[in-house]
């Protein structure tokens, strides 16, 4: 069953603790650090309601996202699924529901993983991707430790009980993008734990309106924006970023995936599915950004009268160069699929293509953004403080005429770049940066993980064949 915009959000309110700016937000729906961006996220559950869209996005009741593919065919769906879901918001939602759901299928495709030497949490990784499937649920996840988790007093979520039904948490994890927005929030540690680190390493799921669950959120764009007009992108497309604490938390054990177990905590990212499946959603949504921007720079140097200069046509080919890029690994990534568990659990996007993918993307975001802000030029900042200035009988007339270029009237000029500043320049732009570097984990992780998922034996026999084919005494 798919949920429509409205279910989706009367599941919100729910009574769930957010703090904001020292207030309790009692109600996300509502809330105008909130309201709008959970509207997006209630249209992505109406896109299954479109005719258009509803082929592409369901199949047999069910999300796309939610199945296990059994095929390159069935990748090549998913991933029209992930693009549809993108494009509604120009890929500024990173963490749509499809998201998650992606990756439980992949836990669904190998649940043996689950299975561990003092736990066995197969039966409820099964449960937890069938309640998403069939609940239609966003699930966001929470997997990074706080810095506190460095020092001495480490404060990194972790078991401080066991009781008949379930176990008791406490602690921190960081960073839940969109978790005000979910459902539910996964809770687990993908970095390598040491044999005897049991007590953080856990994973469990949980409802956000659980007793002594609290998240405490970033500052919100879409508080701070003015308008639409003015602020077209952070003011409805904020996901938000919150810090998951939690004060003696239960969780039935039914919940619990994995339990004081090191090993199988790791496991179930990296010998399931579930990792090339995230990526497999963030590198189409990756793609769609790239459009984005892109388009962004063909607009905005055809409104500077730019466009045709030959240095610009070339940055402009160089956009497109990116653009195809993002758009090879993604194809890359299913062309070269991989099967999971001799076939049981169907196929994976290839591994080595996903882990680069990440690489790719956290190096060639900035720079991309760079480019463009270079089309741009100094117009992006001397703009209108709001689009109330061109409503103003005294100061409108003066706006449009002084702001307007050849074919372009002032109100449009305005509109674009007002668009393009909350893209590049603006605070959320700045979030958004530093989201494509590291919502997938660090460099120095995610470079040194491609040594091990990368062809290095090939590349090494490769260099080495060259090496034995001549010697002192060769003659060419
Ligand atoms: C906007 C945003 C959204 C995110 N959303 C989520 C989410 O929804 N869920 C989630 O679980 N996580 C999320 N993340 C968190 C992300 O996974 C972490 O930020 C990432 O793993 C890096 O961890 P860190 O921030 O603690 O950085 P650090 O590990 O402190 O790294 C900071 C810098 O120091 C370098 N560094 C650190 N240690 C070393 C070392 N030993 N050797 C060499 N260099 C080193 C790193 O490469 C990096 O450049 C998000 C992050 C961002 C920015």
């Amino acid at each position: 069953m798919t949920r429509s915009g409205q279910e989706y959000l009367e599941g919100l309110r729910d009574g769930r603790e957010i703090w904001l700016d020292g207030e309790r937000a009692e109600d996300v729906t509502a809330h105008p650090a909130f309201r709008a961006s959970a509207a997006s996220f209630a249209g992505l559950y109406d896109l299954a309601d479109d005719p258009v869209h509803r082929p592409v996005l369901v199949q047999d009741g069910v999300r796309r996202a939610c199945a296990v593919p059994r095929s390159y065919e069935d990748l090549v769906a998913r991933r029209r699924a992930f693009r549809t879901t993108a494009a509604a918001s120009y890929g500024f939602l990173g963490r749509t529901p499809d998201y998650m759901a992606a990756g439980a299928a992949g836990f669904a495709a190998a649940p043996a993983v689950f299975t561990g030497e003092t736990f066995d949490g197969a039966d409820h990784a099964l449960a937890f991707h069938r309640r998403i499937a069939e609940g239609d649920l966003h699930v966001a996840f929470t997997l990074t430790n706080p810095a506190s988790g460095r020092g001495e007093d480490d404060l990194t979520l972790r078991v401080v009980e066991e009781r008949d039904g379930g176990i008791v948490v406490r602690g921190a994890k960081t960073i839940g993008t969109g978790a005000v927005f979910a459902d539910e929030l996964l809770v687990g540690t993908i970095e390598p734990l040491a044999a005897d680190d049991t007590e953080r390493a856990v994973t469990f799921s949980v409802r956000l309106d659980t007793p002594g669950l609290k998240l405490i959120s970033r500052t919100s764009y879409e508080e701070r924006s003015r308008s639409v007009f003015d602020h077209p992108l952070s003011s409805r497309y904020d996901e938000n970023d919150a810090m998951l604490v939690c004060e003696d938390v239960f969780v039935p054990w039914e919940r619990v995936l994995t339990y004081r177990d090191p090993a199988t905590t790791g496991a179930i990212w990296w010998q399931t599915p579930a990792y090339p499946n995230l990526v497999h959603q963030a590198a189409t949504r990756f793609w769609t950004k790239l459009e984005f921007l892109t388009g962004l720079a063909i607009l905005l140097t055809r409104s500077n009268g730019t466009e045709k200069l030959p240095p610009v046509t070339q940055a402009l080919g160089r956009l497109l160069g990116m653009v195809a890029q993002a758009k090879a690994f993604v194809l890359a990534a299913e062309a070269s699929y991989e099967e999971v568990d001799g076939g049981r659990g169907g196929v994976r996007p290839g591994q080595e293509i996903s882990f680069a993918q990440r690489i790719m993307a956290g190096e060639l975001y900035p720079r991309a953004v760079q480019d463009v802000k270079l089309l741009a030029g100094g117009a992006l900042v001397q703009l209108p403080a709001s689009g109330r200035d061109l409503l103003h009988p005294e100061l409108g007339p003066l706006v449009r005429r002084y702001f307007a270029t050849p074919g372009h009237s002032a109100e449009d000029r305005v509109k674009l770049l007002k668009l393009a500043w909350d893209a590049l320049g603006s605070e959320f732009a700045g979030r958004h940066e530093q989201y494509e570097r590291f919502y997938h984990g660090a460099p120095h992780v995610y470079l040194t993980m491609q040594t091990w998922a990368g062809s290095a034996g090939e590349c090494e026999n490769l260099a080495r064949a060259c090496l034995d084919g001549y010697g002192l005494g060769t003659t060419r």
